[in-house]
């Protein structure tokens, strides 16, 4: 086999170097960081792990999310080490790893979602946090169920979503990519106190869809309230919600206008754009991020990358945070812990 020539920096196993190698070859992990089993054959330990899931059994409309982490993977190629925008370089200050992709029951839920939860269990069992990337939403049910299990308490949540994704059931069926936060209210895993939606816009099938998530305890940033109020003021509401409690953070990239990401299932038109919602992430510095989904991906309905571009990105800056909390805590001397 080649030797891969990697950045190496801070005792951290990163990206394959794009001096040495040019990055639009070899095998596409997300950044060309290392897999699990090459970081485990170097000796590092992984502290965020990125990994896939191939799952869209719970979709409304148009199917393909199941494809989605391949194509994020596939659009990072071009993400570099030192991310400017907050004078931070993630790989440097915690171990990145590609975990690969989960192994999931495509004709069966339930199956799917005991099977995640499992999964991010066990990814999570040496102390490190995951940014998972792909699938649809139904997803975030098993993810945040496990984000909880390892806070040992309910967690808070920003979900950036066009959608509620509060509704109770579809053609009968409760465990769908419209329903996973109604579920996680029912089921005591979130911190009713500090539950976010942000940039939410479109048709509802009613105002009760509106009353019934406001009942369940969340607050809504309308796509709208973005726009007319600015981010500064939105991220100032959002970080007063959330404190000190540790916080799961879920992206559908249905959040970004069509014409930022139309590379997904249930398009809505009105959203913010991939700088807004950047910035909006970056605001969210030094709270306490225990893991993050970015879901909805689905490349068939893609055009030259936008989608999966703006995904890579995304997930790009949501580790940032993940890795600078890491660090921060670490250089406190606090455990490192989540
Ligand atoms: N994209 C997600 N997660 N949910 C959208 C559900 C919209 C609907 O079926 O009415
Ligand atoms: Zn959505
Ligand atoms: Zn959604």
């Amino acid at each position: 086999m080649l030797e891969i020539p990697r950045v190496e920096d801070n005792g951290r196993l990163g990206p394959v170097n794009s001096a040495l190698v040019p990055r639009y070859g070899g095998a596409p992990t997300y950044a060309l960081l290392s897999r699990l089993d090459e970081a485990a054959a170097a000796g590092v330990a992984p502290e965020i792990k990125v990994v896939g899931v191939p799952f869209d059994a719970g979709v409304s409309y148009r199917p393909g999310a199941r494809f989605g982490s391949g194509h994020v993977r596939q659009s990072s190629r071009l993400l570099r080490p030192y991310n400017p925008a907050t004078d931070t370089s993630p790989f440097a200050q915690a171990q990145v790893v590609d975990a690969g992709d989960m192994a999931v029951n495509p004709f069966n839920i339930g199956e799917a979602i005991e099977a995640i939860q499992q999964d991010a269990m066990d990814l999570t069992e040496d102390g490190s946090s995951l940014m998972t990337i792909g699938g649809d939403h139904t997803i975030a049910l098993p993810l945040l169920r496990a984000a909880s299990a390892r806070a040992g308490e309910p967690v808070a949540l920003l979900h950036f979503d066009a959608h509620l994704d509060t509704w109770d059931t579809y053609f009968g069926a409760e465990y769908t990519h419209g329903t996973p936060f109604r579920r996680a209210v029912e089921e005591g895993i979130l911190d009713t106190e500090a539950i976010s939606h942000v940039g939410t816009r479109g048709p509802l099938y009613g105002k009760k869809d509106l009353d019934d998530d406001h009942r369940m305890g969340f607050g809504i940033v309308t796509s709208s309230d973005v726009f007319r109020q600015g981010v500064d003021e939105i991220v100032d509401q959002l970080r007063q919600r959330i404190g000190g409690r540790p916080l799961y953070i879920s992206v559908d990239i249905d959040v970004l206008d069509p014409a930022h990401a139309p590379g997904t299932g249930t398009p809505e038109a009105g959203g913010i754009t991939s700088r807004e919602l950047l910035e909006i992430l970056r605001g969210l510095r030094g709270l306490d991020i225990v893991g993050a989904d970015l879901v909805e991906v689905a490349p068939a309905y893609d055009h030259a990358e936008l989608t999966g571009v703006a995904a890579s990105h995304v997930a790009y800056d949501l580790i940032s945070l993940m890795a600078d909390r890491r660090a921060t805590r670490a250089a406190a001397g606090e455990e490192p812990g989540r």
